[in-house]
């Protein structure tokens, strides 16, 4: 048997960086998702390796069980279903398996995705040979959280595989967990992202996880829904970043201003607790519509030089902002910044025209621009009868 997880990246709509530090951030599911396939062999197969196939990559890794159990003797005899965190001393003896595997220079990036799946199964599954095959409709390193649906998408199939979860083996098509897996699943994910980014808030995890839209603060999540039409244009500007920099770069700052910084996060925190309840209270009319863009709009401008107060703006960046404003229109960065994805609110009335015409401007800068949908669901698995 085989299982199929997916689940899907996001984009924060208020809130990333400061949330790391208390403040609330929002949060939406887009509909373009993390997909991870994982099967073990049957005993006829007679293979004993653990083999992770990167298909986008054209990358597959592969150890043989005996030496994950070798270099890793204490993780996989205790495989539980009780999330724990890595300790630094198993990221170590786990980077030494990552790096026989020669990555390309050009993907070292990949190398941390690679130990959380180590980590992850041999956490869950011990030192059984499997076979997790990864695709991913989400641009890696660009602020859409594909390090945390990743995390969420294989998480979910080792815990589908294991006796943690009960799930309808004979459902046809996608299913979801019920509310105690699902937080299960986010707990393992959370520790997951914790090995790509160092600290993370554990938003980007959540939303994966349970999909929609969530307002979440200091490991606390609502979810929310939004009462108005919600459009937003997403333009990659392709410039390459890592999160867990970015996250390490806004803490010295914190450490070097502690005032000023606690002030920026408290102004983030009102700011998304403002955008959550202008998209929640209900609308009558277009009019009321207008009236409520042209306030998200003017917070999101807000957190945008909030946002470059942390030192996670960048050229790239400023030139959507100021390309989108000569439209009159706002931006802002989304997920850890420092290049990487823009949102730009396009308001309801707003012509195609218009739309047509910042897509050309966006796209002759070199940008890549897309318009996803918001608020889809979360992570959901399904299975097959044989691999
Ligand atoms: N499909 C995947 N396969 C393998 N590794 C992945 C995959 N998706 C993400 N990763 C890992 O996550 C890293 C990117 O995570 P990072 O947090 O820096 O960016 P992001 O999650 O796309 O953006 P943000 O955190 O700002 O939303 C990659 O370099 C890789 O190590
Ligand atoms: C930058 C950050 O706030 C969001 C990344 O998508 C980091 C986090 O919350 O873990
Ligand atoms: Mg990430």
């Amino acid at each position: 048997m085989e299982v199929r997880a997916r689940a899907p990246g996001k984009i924060i709509l208020s809130g990333e960086h400061a949330v790391v530090h208390g403040s609330t951030a929002v949060a939406a599911a887009i509909d373009l998702y993390t997909y991870v396939t994982l099967g073990f062999p049957t005993p006829s197969d007679n293979d004993d390796t653990l083999i992770l196939h990167l298909k986008d990559m054209d990358l597959e890794f592969c150890w043989p069980v005996g030496r994950i159990e070798e270099v890793l003797p204490d993780l996989g005899s205790h495989a539980t279903s009780s999330p724990s965190s890595c300790s630094l001393e198993t990221i170590k003896a786990i980077a030494s398996l990552v790096e026989e595997q020669n990555i390309p220079e050009a993907k070292i990036g990949l190398a941390s995705g690679v130990s959380t799946f180590l980590w992850l199964y041999t956490s869950i599954h011990g030192y059984k040979p499997a076979k997790a095959v990864v695709t991913s409709e989400l641009p890696l390193g660009s602020g859409l959280g594909s390090s945390a649906a990743f995390c969420v998408a294989l998480s979910a199939a080792l815990l589908a595989l294991s006796d943690s979860v009960t799930l309808d083996f004979r459902h046809q098509g996608w299913q979801m967990f019920e509310d105690s897996e699902l937080e299960l699943l986010n707990k393992w994910a959370f520790e997951g992202e914790k090995i790509i980014h160092g600290k993370p808030s554990g938003i980007d995890n959540t939303v994966s996880t349970y999909g929609n839209m969530i307002k979440f603060r200091s490991g606390e999540l609502t979810r929310i829904k939004t009462n108005m039409p919600l459009k937003m244009l997403i333009t990659n500007t392709k410039v390459g970043r890592n999160t867990k920099a970015l996250v390490a770069g806004v803490s010295e700052r914190t450490i070097r201003h502690p005032k000023a910084m606690d002030c920026v996060f408290s102004a983030v925190d009102s700011i998304s607790s403002e955008f959550a309840s202008i998209i929640q209270s209900p609308v009558t009319d277009d009019l009321a519509i207008t009236e409520k863009e042209e306030k998200l709009e003017e917070l999101m401008e807000m957190n945008q030089g909030l946002l470059q107060c942390m030192g996670v703006s960048h050229a790239s960046i400023e030139t959507v902002l100021r390309s989108t404003l000569k439209y009159k229109l706002s931006s802002k960065l989304t997920g850890a910044g420092g290049g990487g994805c823009v949102l730009t609110l396009l308001p309801n009335l707003l012509s195609g025209t218009v739309v047509d015409k910042v897509i050309a401007e966006l796209e002759s800068c070199g940008f890549e621009c897309l318009i996803a949908g918001i608020g889809g669901g979360g992570m959901e698995i399904s299975f097959s009868g044989s691999s």
